[in-house]
């Protein structure tokens, strides 16, 4: 079960829902259907499934609906048709049709949000605002001091929480927004614009800082957003919209490799594939490698071959009849110990290895790199060739 999935919903703000919706089936625009009813159309047919401890951005460009279908999550925006399933307390809640009760517990305990302008009430210390939820909830102040000293430190604002929120910087105030969300303990974050008014060193550090916390916390986070970078760098998936409609829902390798439609490659056009792109993107497949019994043939001449074993991992490497060494690359910045680099022969590292530490290991070490799946069976070969094949591709468009 996702944590959140949009069934085809539409949602218009005006009186005239019912003529607005038959507009929406005539597949009208936005600004045929206000001129002909008064109705805004606010989305049209979203259907999108976010998965549990997803980082979900909503992308597209002022007024394409981004804000509308996150306030559809915990029902900040009725929507006119379909559904907006939640997960809460272990099944599938449609907060679009639920009762009272239920839509009040899912505000409470499932769903929380951090706002762009932060939300705080400046007549409150920091620790009263981190705190207000769960006052609201009735908790007692031993108890509720405790989660929120824990919270405050997780966000590195302990030394602050006496301090007057009007005393905080713009980055500070927006990390009291994240504690105060953290501590209902909600699995559902909803993000709308929450780094934008903060000037842009500081927003990379708190993108950072979120990127981090996520590690930790494994939240579902749907994050708003207009900066394509911003989205590229935090969403697991992205969902870009136009007019009230997603026009390509996928990760960061499908929207800058594949761009649905000339609106979405517009907005890639200017993005620096070495960011996003993984080894994948540019590696060739094992399975185009040349085979010879249980070795991988992996340069033209026939002379470096790696054995794998009955499942495919990798276990030895054999250069022209001697035994070369295989070392590992850690994670996704391909991390390894310098003096193990120099005398490996071969060097092999996560699948998600991004295509910048390919690179960078490349130079580094001047040695070609086996990927392999998270279950150690070799995936791909990415080598000098395949990078610069790789990002010719995409720089051709
Ligand atoms: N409460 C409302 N009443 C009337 N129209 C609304 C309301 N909320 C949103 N809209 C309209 O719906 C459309 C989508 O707005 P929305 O705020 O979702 O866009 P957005 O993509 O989040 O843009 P932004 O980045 O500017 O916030 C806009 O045309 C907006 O004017």
């Amino acid at each position: 079960m996702p944590a959140v999935e949009f069934r085809n919903i539409d949602i218009v703000f005006g009186a005239d829902q019912k003529g607005a919706l038959k507009l929406i089936d005539e597949g009208r625009s936005r600004e045929e259907i206000l001129t002909a009813t008064g109705a805004v159309l606010g989305a049209a047919g979203v259907s999108l499934a976010i998965e549990r401890g997803e980082i979900c951005v909503l992308m597209g460009l002022s007024g394409s609906g981004k804000s509308t279908i996150l306030r559809a999550i915990n029902r900040l925006n009725e929507v006119a048709r379909g559904e907006v399933l939640v997960e809460h307390k272990g099944s599938a809640v449609d907060v679009a049709r639920c009762d009272e009760d239920t839509l009040r517990d899912i505000r409470m305990h499932t769903v929380s949000m951090v706002f762009q302008q932060f939300g705080l009430l400046p007549w409150r210390t920091v620790r009263d605002n981190v705190g207000f939820g769960l006052e609201l909830r009735g908790m007692g102040a031993a108890e509720r001091r405790r989660i929120v000293d824990e919270k405050l430190a997780m966000v590195g604002l302990t030394n602050w929480a006496e301090k007057y929120t009007n005393e905080l910087s713009g980055g500070m105030q927006q990390r009291v927004g994240l504690a105060r969300a953290f501590a209902t303990d909600a699995d559902i974050l909803l993000m709308d614009e929450p780094f934008s008014a903060l000037d842009p060193l500081i927003r990379d550090k708190l993108q950072d800082e979120l990127l981090d916390l996520q590690r930790r916390i494994h939240k579902t986070i749907v994050f708003v957003s207009h900066d394509l970078d911003e989205a590229l760098k935090l969403g697991n998936k992205i969902a870009i919209m136009e007019g009230g409609r997603i026009v390509q829902a996928g990760t960061a390798e499908d929207i800058l490799l594949r761009p649905a439609n000339a609106y979405v490659a517009e907005f890639v056009k200017h993005m620096n594939p070495l960011n996003v792109l993984r080894g994948t993107a540019v590696m060739r497949p094992a399975a185009s490698l040349r085979r010879e019994g249980d070795a991988v043939v992996l340069d033209k001449g026939g002379r470096v071959k790696v054995k794998v074993d009955a499942d495919g991992r990798p276990v030895s490497l054999d250069l022209n009849g001697r035994a070369g060494l295989l070392a590992v690359a850690d994670g996704e910045a391909g991390k390894i110990d310098d003096k193990l680099a120099s005398d490996s022969d071969c060097i092999v590292a996560p699948v998600d290895l991004k295509l910048k530490a390919a690179i960078e290991l490349k130079r580094h070490t001047d040695l070609p790199i086996l990927l392999v799946d998270n279950l150690g069976r070799l995936a791909g070969l990415c080598d000098d060739d395949e990078i610069y094949r790789g990002l010719l591709r995409r720089l051709d468009g």
